[in-house]
Protein backbone atom coordinates (compact mmCIF):
# COMPACT_ATOMS: atom_id res chain seq x y z
CA UNK A 1 0.00 0.00 0.00
CA UNK A 2 1.82 3.34 -0.91
CA UNK A 3 -0.72 5.98 -0.42
CA UNK A 4 0.05 7.56 3.13
CA UNK A 5 -2.98 9.65 3.22
CA UNK A 6 -4.10 7.46 6.40
CA UNK A 7 -1.85 9.36 8.38
CA UNK A 8 -2.99 12.21 10.52
CA UNK A 9 -1.24 15.55 9.61
CA UNK A 10 -1.58 19.42 10.20
CA UNK A 11 -1.63 21.41 7.15
CA UNK A 12 -1.14 25.05 7.02
CA UNK A 13 1.84 27.59 7.98
CA UNK A 14 2.63 28.32 11.22
CA UNK A 15 3.92 31.66 12.53
CA UNK A 16 7.80 31.32 13.35
CA UNK A 17 8.05 35.06 14.18
CA UNK A 18 8.56 36.52 17.72
CA UNK A 19 7.71 39.91 17.39
CA UNK A 20 4.58 41.24 15.94
CA UNK A 21 4.72 44.53 13.34
CA UNK A 22 4.28 46.53 15.99
CA UNK A 23 8.01 46.87 17.11
CA UNK A 24 8.92 48.60 13.47
CA UNK A 25 7.20 52.50 12.48
CA UNK A 26 8.19 54.84 10.43
CA UNK A 27 8.41 57.41 12.87
CA UNK A 28 12.29 58.60 13.82
CA UNK A 29 13.46 57.53 16.39
CA UNK A 30 12.73 54.12 15.43
CA UNK A 31 13.47 51.13 12.87
CA UNK A 32 11.41 50.44 9.41
CA UNK A 33 11.16 46.87 7.90
CA UNK A 34 9.76 46.50 4.59
CA UNK A 35 9.34 43.45 1.86
CA UNK A 36 10.59 44.49 -1.55
CA UNK A 37 10.15 42.25 -4.66
CA UNK A 38 13.44 40.88 -5.98
CA UNK A 39 14.01 43.07 -9.86
CA UNK A 40 15.45 41.05 -12.63
CA UNK A 41 18.17 42.60 -14.56
CA UNK A 42 15.57 44.13 -16.55
CA UNK A 43 14.59 45.97 -13.05
CA UNK A 44 11.40 44.11 -13.33
CA UNK A 45 9.92 43.03 -9.93
CA UNK A 46 9.46 39.28 -9.95
CA UNK A 47 6.12 37.51 -8.57
CA UNK A 48 6.77 36.38 -4.50
CA UNK A 49 10.22 36.26 -3.72
CA UNK A 50 11.34 39.51 -1.73
CA UNK A 51 14.38 40.88 -0.03
CA UNK A 52 13.79 42.59 3.38
CA UNK A 53 14.82 46.06 4.16
CA UNK A 54 15.59 47.07 7.70
CA UNK A 55 16.56 50.60 7.63
CA UNK A 56 17.73 52.33 10.61
CA UNK A 57 15.56 56.08 11.26
CA UNK A 58 17.43 58.69 13.04
CA UNK A 59 18.89 60.57 10.78
CA UNK A 60 19.32 63.66 12.80
CA UNK A 61 21.53 61.61 15.38
CA UNK A 62 23.20 60.37 12.38
CA UNK A 63 21.25 56.62 12.84
CA UNK A 64 22.92 56.00 16.15
CA UNK A 65 20.42 53.60 17.54
CA UNK A 66 18.57 54.07 20.50
CA UNK A 67 17.95 51.20 22.92
CA UNK A 68 14.12 51.05 21.67
CA UNK A 69 16.44 50.80 17.97
CA UNK A 70 18.26 48.02 19.07
CA UNK A 71 15.11 45.86 19.94
CA UNK A 72 13.74 46.78 16.34
CA UNK A 73 16.75 45.72 14.22
CA UNK A 74 16.50 42.17 16.53
CA UNK A 75 12.86 41.97 15.67
CA UNK A 76 13.56 43.08 11.80
CA UNK A 77 16.54 40.69 11.25
CA UNK A 78 14.10 37.65 12.86
CA UNK A 79 11.17 38.38 11.02
CA UNK A 80 13.57 38.61 7.81
CA UNK A 81 14.88 35.14 9.27
CA UNK A 82 11.64 33.21 9.44
CA UNK A 83 10.09 34.61 6.19
CA UNK A 84 10.58 31.91 3.55
CA UNK A 85 9.12 34.46 0.99
CA UNK A 86 12.62 36.73 2.24
CA UNK A 87 15.61 35.88 -0.37
CA UNK A 88 17.80 38.32 1.71
CA UNK A 89 18.31 40.59 4.10
CA UNK A 90 19.16 44.41 3.56
CA UNK A 91 20.72 46.39 6.44
CA UNK A 92 20.82 50.22 5.68
CA UNK A 93 19.94 53.75 7.00
CA UNK A 94 18.24 56.68 6.34
CA UNK A 95 19.63 60.12 4.64
CA UNK A 96 22.75 60.34 2.59
CA UNK A 97 24.94 61.14 5.68
CA UNK A 98 25.16 58.23 7.89
CA UNK A 99 24.55 54.44 8.06
CA UNK A 100 25.08 54.22 11.44
CA UNK A 101 27.67 56.26 14.04
CA UNK A 102 26.92 53.39 16.88
CA UNK A 103 25.44 53.55 20.58
CA UNK A 104 23.37 56.98 21.12
CA UNK A 105 26.08 59.29 22.51
CA UNK A 106 22.97 61.33 24.61
CA UNK A 107 21.43 57.90 25.57
CA UNK A 108 24.78 56.61 26.85
CA UNK A 109 26.08 60.01 28.71
CA UNK A 110 22.30 61.15 30.37
CA UNK A 111 21.23 57.61 31.35
CA UNK A 112 23.35 55.33 31.13
CA UNK A 113 27.00 56.46 32.10
CA UNK A 114 27.22 55.91 36.35
CA UNK A 115 24.60 53.02 35.91
CA UNK A 116 26.58 50.30 35.20
CA UNK A 117 23.95 47.38 35.95
CA UNK A 118 21.15 49.40 33.24
CA UNK A 119 24.17 49.53 30.51
CA UNK A 120 25.12 45.56 31.27
CA UNK A 121 21.06 45.47 30.44
CA UNK A 122 21.47 47.34 27.36
CA UNK A 123 24.32 45.41 26.20
CA UNK A 124 22.58 42.36 26.32
CA UNK A 125 20.36 43.76 23.84
CA UNK A 126 23.05 45.11 21.96
CA UNK A 127 24.75 41.58 21.86
CA UNK A 128 21.54 39.94 20.29
CA UNK A 129 21.07 42.73 17.76
CA UNK A 130 24.63 41.15 16.51
CA UNK A 131 23.78 37.97 17.38
CA UNK A 132 20.57 38.09 15.27
CA UNK A 133 22.46 39.66 12.36
CA UNK A 134 24.86 36.80 12.15
CA UNK A 135 22.22 33.93 12.81
CA UNK A 136 19.86 35.60 10.59
CA UNK A 137 18.80 32.36 8.16
CA UNK A 138 18.90 34.62 4.92
CA UNK A 139 22.08 36.33 3.92
CA UNK A 140 22.57 39.66 4.70
CA UNK A 141 23.86 43.03 2.61
CA UNK A 142 24.83 45.81 4.50
CA UNK A 143 23.98 48.86 2.44
CA UNK A 144 26.29 51.32 3.62
CA UNK A 145 24.77 54.81 2.69
CA UNK A 146 26.69 56.88 4.74
CA UNK A 147 29.16 57.04 7.67
CA UNK A 148 29.91 53.69 9.16
CA UNK A 149 31.46 54.28 12.45
CA UNK A 150 31.61 52.99 16.19
CA UNK A 151 28.69 50.50 17.21
CA UNK A 152 27.88 51.25 13.38
CA UNK A 153 30.84 49.64 12.05
CA UNK A 154 30.26 46.97 14.05
CA UNK A 155 26.77 46.06 13.00
CA UNK A 156 27.83 46.63 9.25
CA UNK A 157 30.91 43.93 9.54
CA UNK A 158 28.31 41.58 11.64
CA UNK A 159 26.49 41.43 7.94
CA UNK A 160 27.88 38.96 5.14
CA UNK A 161 28.76 41.62 2.26
CA UNK A 162 28.95 45.81 2.54
CA UNK A 163 27.85 47.57 -0.39
CA UNK A 164 29.19 51.29 0.00
CA UNK A 165 28.16 54.86 -1.11
CA UNK A 166 31.71 56.67 -1.91
CA UNK A 167 30.96 59.76 0.50
CA UNK A 168 30.79 57.14 3.31
CA UNK A 169 33.63 57.06 6.19
CA UNK A 170 34.37 54.00 8.13
CA UNK A 171 35.79 53.93 11.53
CA UNK A 172 35.74 53.34 15.61
CA UNK A 173 35.24 56.17 18.19
CA UNK A 174 35.74 54.21 21.63
CA UNK A 175 39.02 55.19 22.74
CA UNK A 176 38.15 58.90 22.11
CA UNK A 177 34.87 59.11 23.09
CA UNK A 178 35.01 56.70 26.72
CA UNK A 179 34.22 53.03 24.91
CA UNK A 180 35.97 50.27 23.10
CA UNK A 181 35.40 48.89 19.80
CA UNK A 182 34.43 45.77 21.90
CA UNK A 183 30.68 45.32 19.98
CA UNK A 184 32.27 43.25 17.41
CA UNK A 185 34.84 45.36 15.70
CA UNK A 186 38.04 43.79 18.27
CA UNK A 187 36.64 40.65 16.75
CA UNK A 188 35.73 41.29 13.30
CA UNK A 189 38.59 43.43 11.94
CA UNK A 190 41.33 41.24 11.97
CA UNK A 191 39.60 38.97 10.13
CA UNK A 192 38.74 41.78 7.52
CA UNK A 193 41.97 43.60 7.50
CA UNK A 194 45.56 43.17 7.91
CA UNK A 195 46.11 42.36 12.03
CA UNK A 196 48.36 45.95 12.05
CA UNK A 197 45.55 47.56 9.98
CA UNK A 198 42.92 46.48 12.50
CA UNK A 199 44.63 47.48 15.28
CA UNK A 200 45.07 51.25 13.85
CA UNK A 201 41.30 51.73 13.11
CA UNK A 202 40.78 50.27 16.36
CA UNK A 203 42.20 52.50 18.78
CA UNK A 204 43.69 55.45 16.14
CA UNK A 205 40.03 56.88 15.96
CA UNK A 206 41.00 57.95 12.71
CA UNK A 207 37.97 57.89 10.09
CA UNK A 208 39.06 55.68 6.68
CA UNK A 209 37.10 56.70 3.63
CA UNK A 210 35.28 54.04 1.46
CA UNK A 211 37.66 53.50 -1.35
CA UNK A 212 40.37 53.10 1.35
CA UNK A 213 38.02 50.31 2.72
CA UNK A 214 37.17 49.02 -0.53
CA UNK A 215 41.54 48.71 -1.54
CA UNK A 216 42.04 47.26 1.74
CA UNK A 217 39.08 44.42 1.31
CA UNK A 218 37.08 45.87 4.18
CA UNK A 219 33.91 45.88 1.91
CA UNK A 220 32.87 44.89 -1.66
CA UNK A 221 32.37 47.59 -3.51
CA UNK A 222 32.15 51.36 -3.36
CA UNK A 223 29.79 53.63 -6.09
CA UNK A 224 29.06 57.28 -6.53
CA UNK A 225 25.97 58.53 -4.84
CA UNK A 226 26.93 62.50 -6.44
CA UNK A 227 25.21 63.41 -9.55
CA UNK A 228 26.07 66.56 -11.28
CA UNK A 229 23.11 66.83 -14.32
CA UNK A 230 23.37 63.59 -15.59
CA UNK A 231 27.18 62.72 -14.51
CA UNK A 232 27.96 60.41 -11.61
CA UNK A 233 30.75 62.33 -9.79
CA UNK A 234 33.24 60.19 -7.75
CA UNK A 235 33.60 61.19 -4.35
CA UNK A 236 36.38 64.74 -5.14
CA UNK A 237 37.69 64.57 -1.64
CA UNK A 238 39.46 61.23 -2.17
CA UNK A 239 42.26 60.25 -4.25
CA UNK A 240 41.02 57.43 -6.93
CA UNK A 241 42.52 58.30 -10.03
CA UNK A 242 46.45 57.49 -9.25
CA UNK A 243 47.38 54.34 -7.16
CA UNK A 244 50.95 55.62 -6.35
CA UNK A 245 52.55 59.00 -5.83
CA UNK A 246 56.03 59.77 -4.86
CA UNK A 247 56.42 55.56 -4.37
CA UNK A 248 53.67 55.29 -1.62
CA UNK A 249 49.88 54.06 -1.75
CA UNK A 250 47.35 56.84 -2.28
CA UNK A 251 44.44 55.34 -3.61
CA UNK A 252 41.38 55.95 -1.10
CA UNK A 253 43.65 59.04 0.83
CA UNK A 254 42.14 61.59 1.26
CA UNK A 255 43.53 65.05 -0.41
CA UNK A 256 45.02 67.95 1.23
CA UNK A 257 45.26 71.76 0.90
CA UNK A 258 43.20 73.52 -1.31
CA UNK A 259 42.21 70.71 -3.23
CA UNK A 260 40.46 69.52 0.31
CA UNK A 261 38.89 72.20 0.75
CA UNK A 262 37.54 73.19 -2.78
CA UNK A 263 36.30 69.44 -3.27
CA UNK A 264 34.32 69.43 0.69
CA UNK A 265 32.89 72.64 -0.47
CA UNK A 266 31.64 70.91 -3.61
CA UNK A 267 30.45 68.04 -1.83
CA UNK A 268 28.71 69.96 0.76
CA UNK A 269 25.95 71.43 -2.31
CA UNK A 270 25.96 69.12 -4.37
CA UNK A 271 23.14 66.02 -4.84
CA UNK A 272 23.26 62.80 -4.05
CA UNK A 273 21.75 59.67 -5.34
CA UNK A 274 21.79 56.14 -4.33
CA UNK A 275 20.80 54.37 -7.80
CA UNK A 276 24.05 52.48 -8.75
CA UNK A 277 24.02 51.46 -5.04
CA UNK A 278 20.84 49.88 -5.24
CA UNK A 279 21.81 48.23 -8.88
CA UNK A 280 24.34 46.80 -6.80
CA UNK A 281 22.75 45.31 -4.01
CA UNK A 282 20.02 44.15 -6.96
CA UNK A 283 22.87 42.50 -8.74
CA UNK A 284 23.48 40.63 -5.42
CA UNK A 285 20.06 39.89 -4.63
CA UNK A 286 19.05 38.53 -8.05
CA UNK A 287 22.41 36.31 -7.78
CA UNK A 288 21.52 34.86 -4.65
CA UNK A 289 17.40 34.66 -5.83
CA UNK A 290 19.28 32.00 -8.77
CA UNK A 291 21.04 30.06 -6.19
CA UNK A 292 19.70 26.79 -3.97
CA UNK A 293 18.26 28.21 -0.70
CA UNK A 294 19.52 25.56 1.56
CA UNK A 295 22.79 25.18 -0.19
CA UNK A 296 23.40 29.06 -0.18
CA UNK A 297 22.67 29.89 3.80
CA UNK A 298 24.57 26.25 4.68
CA UNK A 299 27.41 28.07 2.52
CA UNK A 300 26.86 31.37 4.28
CA UNK A 301 26.91 30.28 7.48
CA UNK A 302 30.18 28.07 7.35
CA UNK A 303 31.99 31.65 6.71
CA UNK A 304 30.22 33.33 9.14
CA UNK A 305 31.49 30.63 11.45
CA UNK A 306 34.63 32.00 11.24
CA UNK A 307 33.77 35.29 12.21
CA UNK A 308 31.71 34.25 15.11
CA UNK A 309 34.19 32.56 16.73
CA UNK A 310 35.97 35.45 18.23
CA UNK A 311 32.63 37.21 18.94
CA UNK A 312 31.36 34.09 20.24
CA UNK A 313 34.49 33.93 22.96
CA UNK A 314 34.13 37.73 23.77
CA UNK A 315 30.87 39.29 24.01
CA UNK A 316 29.73 37.90 27.67
CA UNK A 317 32.99 38.92 28.99
CA UNK A 318 32.79 42.20 27.03
CA UNK A 319 29.38 43.17 28.10
CA UNK A 320 30.82 43.07 31.72
CA UNK A 321 33.55 45.86 31.26
CA UNK A 322 31.43 48.14 28.85
CA UNK A 323 28.99 48.04 32.10
CA UNK A 324 31.89 48.68 34.69
CA UNK A 325 33.00 51.39 32.16
CA UNK A 326 29.91 52.85 32.37
CA UNK A 327 31.45 54.68 35.42
CA UNK A 328 34.54 56.07 34.62
CA UNK A 329 36.07 56.79 31.40
CA UNK A 330 32.93 56.46 29.43
CA UNK A 331 31.27 58.73 32.02
CA UNK A 332 34.09 61.28 31.09
CA UNK A 333 33.57 60.40 27.11
CA UNK A 334 30.41 60.07 26.15
CA UNK A 335 29.87 63.01 28.87
CA UNK A 336 32.17 65.38 26.79
CA UNK A 337 30.70 64.60 23.25
CA UNK A 338 27.16 65.03 24.59
CA UNK A 339 27.74 68.34 25.75
CA UNK A 340 30.36 69.72 23.35
CA UNK A 341 27.52 72.78 22.29
CA UNK A 342 27.44 73.43 26.15
CA UNK A 343 31.71 73.60 26.16
CA UNK A 344 32.84 74.23 22.94
CA UNK A 345 34.95 70.88 23.46
CA UNK A 346 33.72 67.40 22.08
CA UNK A 347 36.55 65.36 24.33
CA UNK A 348 38.13 65.59 27.91
CA UNK A 349 41.44 67.37 28.20
CA UNK A 350 43.48 64.03 27.70
CA UNK A 351 46.85 64.91 29.40
CA UNK A 352 45.39 66.41 32.38
CA UNK A 353 43.49 63.06 33.23
CA UNK A 354 47.30 61.00 32.74
CA UNK A 355 48.80 63.21 34.76
CA UNK A 356 46.13 63.20 37.23
CA UNK A 357 46.23 59.11 37.66
CA UNK A 358 49.69 59.15 37.41
CA UNK A 359 49.47 61.09 40.74
CA UNK A 360 47.71 58.29 41.78
CA UNK A 361 44.41 60.90 42.21
CA UNK A 362 40.94 58.88 42.82
CA UNK A 363 38.39 58.90 39.83
CA UNK A 364 35.86 61.25 41.56
CA UNK A 365 33.75 64.20 40.74
CA UNK A 366 36.99 66.52 41.50
CA UNK A 367 39.11 64.83 38.85
CA UNK A 368 36.03 64.58 36.43
CA UNK A 369 35.62 67.85 36.76
CA UNK A 370 38.80 68.94 36.38
CA UNK A 371 39.14 67.25 33.10
CA UNK A 372 36.00 68.12 31.55
CA UNK A 373 34.96 70.91 29.67
CA UNK A 374 32.98 74.03 31.67
CA UNK A 375 30.11 75.33 30.54
CA UNK A 376 31.17 77.95 28.11
CA UNK A 377 30.16 81.60 28.86
C1 LIG B 1 32.86 61.42 13.72
C2 LIG B 1 31.34 61.59 13.78
C3 LIG B 1 30.68 60.26 13.54
C4 LIG B 1 30.89 62.59 12.70
O1 LIG B 1 31.41 63.86 12.96
P1 LIG B 1 30.79 65.16 12.23
O2 LIG B 1 30.69 64.88 10.78
O3 LIG B 1 31.62 66.31 12.68
O4 LIG B 1 29.29 65.28 12.76
P2 LIG B 1 28.76 65.76 14.19
O5 LIG B 1 28.52 67.21 14.16
O6 LIG B 1 29.62 65.20 15.26
O7 LIG B 1 27.38 64.95 14.24
C5 LIG B 1 26.18 65.45 13.62
C6 LIG B 1 25.03 65.37 14.58
O8 LIG B 1 24.79 64.00 14.89
C7 LIG B 1 24.93 63.78 16.29
N1 LIG B 1 25.50 62.45 16.48
C8 LIG B 1 26.51 61.89 15.80
N2 LIG B 1 26.76 60.67 16.27
C9 LIG B 1 25.89 60.46 17.29
C10 LIG B 1 25.65 59.36 18.15
N3 LIG B 1 26.38 58.22 18.08
N4 LIG B 1 24.66 59.47 19.06
C11 LIG B 1 23.91 60.60 19.14
N5 LIG B 1 24.09 61.68 18.34
C12 LIG B 1 25.07 61.59 17.43
C13 LIG B 1 25.89 64.87 16.76
O9 LIG B 1 25.77 65.11 18.14
C14 LIG B 1 25.40 66.04 15.91
O10 LIG B 1 24.21 66.54 16.49
P3 LIG B 1 23.96 68.12 16.57
O11 LIG B 1 22.75 68.25 17.41
O12 LIG B 1 25.21 68.69 17.20
O13 LIG B 1 23.79 68.55 15.15
C15 LIG B 1 30.94 62.15 15.16
O14 LIG B 1 29.58 62.52 15.12
C16 LIG B 1 31.15 61.19 16.28
O15 LIG B 1 32.26 60.93 16.70
N6 LIG B 1 30.03 60.68 16.82
C17 LIG B 1 30.03 59.88 18.03
C18 LIG B 1 30.38 58.48 17.75
C19 LIG B 1 30.33 57.67 19.04
O16 LIG B 1 31.00 57.96 20.00
N7 LIG B 1 29.50 56.61 19.03
C20 LIG B 1 29.30 55.76 20.17
C21 LIG B 1 30.52 54.87 20.34
S1 LIG B 1 30.37 53.59 21.51
C22 LIG B 1 29.46 52.37 20.68
O17 LIG B 1 28.94 52.60 19.64
C23 LIG B 1 29.36 51.03 21.30
C24 LIG B 1 28.68 50.04 20.69
C25 LIG B 1 28.47 48.75 21.34
C26 LIG B 1 29.51 48.38 22.28
C27 LIG B 1 29.83 49.45 23.17
C28 LIG B 1 29.93 50.76 22.53
O18 LIG B 1 30.54 51.60 23.13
Amino acid sequence: MSDLSWMPREDGLKDHHLWSENTFGTEAPGVIYEKKPILDPQGNPVDGVYSAWVTLNNPKQYNSYTTEMVKGVIAGFHRASADTSVVACVFTAMGDKAFCTGGNTKEYSEYYSKRPNEYGLYMDLFNAMVDTILFCKKPTICRVNGMRVAGGQEIGMACDIAISSDLAIYGQAGPKHGSAPDGGSSDFLPWMLPMELAMWNCVSCEMWSAYKMYRLGLISKCVPVIKDGDKWVRNPTVITDSYVADGDLVYGEYKTGDAAKEARAYVKTATTDFELLDKEVNKILWTYANLFPGCLIKSVEGVRLKKKYFWDQAKVINRHWLAANMSGEAFLGFGAFNTKKITGTDTIDFLEYRRRLAAGETLDDVLMAAVLGKPKE
